[in-house]
């Protein structure tokens, strides 16, 4: 039995709550394949689209500048029905095997980042749907957001993203994973707080939930890390009619593919990078990089892409 971090991707969460629940059905199918096997599973999960829709909509409706909904609240609020949608699907998938004395609980979770991070004058986290690049320069023009090109998908808005560096509720995770429940947390990469003074307060910012997910993994001293996305395998030359599959590859074969560019930042970089300090961190540690529909083929080497030291 392995104690297992999964991390769901926002995009691959889909679009729309409609299609999100049905994407958590097909999810919470592979996570219940785990937990049926004997494995310990905990799960964090994106919310780069669910947030900036969410923002978006505040933006639209507020009569004033100040009224618009703050960052950290918009990810509290993605965590929630984020978090609805696969404590419902997961726990019905349990139900439905006769695992249903295991408990499924999803935790608004904090992570403290650094007020120092020099993300925070330099954005690069995708939230939110895609423009044209002609519609993205008019909306840059006028709300002064920045926006960029994002993997070949279109443009989209982009946020700063400081790297997670402490869990502000891992007494209560680890007590939960302790006993046994199938825990969500750091959804979105979880609210950014900084302490300040006497207290901690949220920051205008998005973590990206595979550097929170692996932060996680390594406090509950998880052996496997699966980031699950919509696409089946990491690939080299991606996009290319070259393009190739990778099925294992160790740290060092990863960094010599990130100094070669390969990965594109705010997409499949931070999975890798994530990927790797996961693997880096302790022998024997693995992390898998795969597709929504395939967590359990990866343990077995028939899906994904295996990192290890
Ligand atoms: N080298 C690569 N190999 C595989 N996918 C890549 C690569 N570079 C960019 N991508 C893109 O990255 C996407 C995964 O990133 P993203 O959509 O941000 O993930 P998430 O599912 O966590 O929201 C893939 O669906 C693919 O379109
Ligand atoms: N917060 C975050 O990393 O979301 P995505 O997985 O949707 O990019």
């Amino acid at each position: 039995m392995s104690k297992i971090v999964i991390a769901l991707g926002g995009n691959a969460l889909g679009d729309s709550a409609h299609e999100q629940l049905t994407k958590a059905q097909v999810a919470a199918k592979s996570i219940a394949d785990l937990i049926s096997d004997g494995h310990h599973v905990v799960i964090a999960h994106g919310n780069g689209p669910q947030v900036g829709k969410i923002r978006l909509a505040f933006e639209e409706t507020s009569k004033t500048q100040e009224d618009v909904m703050p960052f950290p609240e918009c990810t509290a609020m993605s965590q929630g029905y984020i978090g609805y949608h696969l404590q419902q699907a997961i726990d019905e998938e349990l139900v439905s095997r006769g695992l249903a004395h295991i408990p499924v609980i999803s935790m608004l979770t904090q992570v403290v980042v650094d007020p120092a991070d020099p993300a925070f004058t330099n954005p690069t986290k995708p939230i939110g749907g895609y423009y044209s690049e002609a519609k993205a320069q008019q909306l840059m023009t006028e709300s002064g957001d920045t926006y960029i090109e994002d993997a070949g998908r279109g443009w989209r808005r982009v946020v700063p993203s400081p790297k997670p560096v402490d869990i502000y509720e891992k007494i209560s995770l680890k007590t939960l994973v302790d006993a046994g429940q199938v825990v969500i947390a750091c959804g979105g990469g979880g609210i950014p707080v900084v302490y300040e003074g006497t207290r901690y307060k949220g920051v205008d910012a998005v973590i990206d939930k595979d550097f929170a997910a692996a932060k996680m993994a390594a406090l509950i001293d998880a052996d496997i890390f699966i980031i699950l996305t919509a696409v089946d395998q990491v690939f080299v030359n991606y996009g290319q009619p070259d393009q190739r599959g990778l099925t294992t590859a160790t740290v060092a074969e990863m960094q010599t593919y990130i100094d070669q560019n390969q990965f594109a930042p705010g997409s499949m970089l931070p999975k890798v990078e994530a990927a790797i300090a996961f693997a880096a961190s302790k022998d024997g540690r693995q992390a898998v990089i795969a597709s929504l529909e395939k967590a359990a083929e990866t343990l077995v080497g028939k899906s994904g892409t295996m990192i290890q030291l």
